[in-house]
């Protein structure tokens, strides 16, 4: 029988990228259905109760929430094709480490440089280049976080560079001038991936988003 998947999902969510990046490395077809924030869908909430956030990949009739979650059950459901994770228990741990440390930072402090105002705007934009130089650091020399290979640390953190542009806009600043081996690694990932050249928006399309976003802020 062929497997039956299902992605709820928001076009601009870094998270939602971060599944499609994962589908498309493992060459799985699956249906893609945009979610309304204002209106969520019966099976977003009952599949998300508890969250009721996307994405969520429904396979074959069964939810997997929280996108790291979901890209891990994508990684150990099709082993065959581009693994992400690496087997070694230690290695492993380390690419979840780096993984958990996106997700405690980058969205929220991000938020805070594209969405914020005043006094914590500019402690934001030092704690955000912070963290990226942080990563940076991790990446080292080596190709990608994973390696010669794209791993489960560039599925969790690729997405997030196409807000960039909108992260340098709103806080004048360039990500390039401050971390030049990330920027690299960000466009060789567009440029060798064609998973993640497929999954990332336009930047300027993410920005005419968080645009929009802000104008609703403000009414
Ligand atoms: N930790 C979650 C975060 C998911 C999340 O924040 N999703 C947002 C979109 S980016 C959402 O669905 N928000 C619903 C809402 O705003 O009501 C994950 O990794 O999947």
């Amino acid at each position: 029988m062929k497997d039956e998947l299902i992605l709820l999902d928001c076009w601009a969510s870094s998270y939602g990228m971060r599944v499609k990046i994962a589908l498309a490395e493992k060459g799985l077809e699956y249906e893609c259905r945009e979610e309304n924030f204002q209106e969520k869908s019966s099976l977003l909430l009952e599949s998300n109760p508890i969250h009721k956030a996307i994405p969520v990949l429904v396979h074959n009739g069964k939810p997997i929430c929280e996108s790291l979650n979901i890209v891990r059950y994508i990684d150990e459901g099709w082993p065959n094709k581009s693994p992400l994770l690496p087997s070694d228990p230690y290695e492993k741990s380390q690419s979840l480490f780096w993984a958990d440390y996106i997700d405690k930072k980058i969205y929220s402090i991000g938020k805070r440089v594209w969405r914020g105002k005043g006094e914590d705007h500019e402690i934001a934009k030092k704690e955000f280049i912070e963290c990226l130089k942080m990563l940076e650091g991790e990446l080292g020399n080596k190709s990608y976080f994973g390696g010669e290979n794209v791993g489960f640390v560039d599925v969790a953190l690729v997405p997030f560079t196409s807000w960039f542009y909108t992260y340098e806009t709103r806080g004048n600043f360039s990500i390039e001038a401050e971390c030049p081996k990330l920027v690299s690694w960000a466009n060789r990932c567009i440029r060798d991936r064609e998973s993640v050249a497929k999954a990332l928006p336009h930047p300027q399309e993410i920005y005419g988003y968080a645009l929009n976003l802000l104008r609703n802020d403000s009414k």
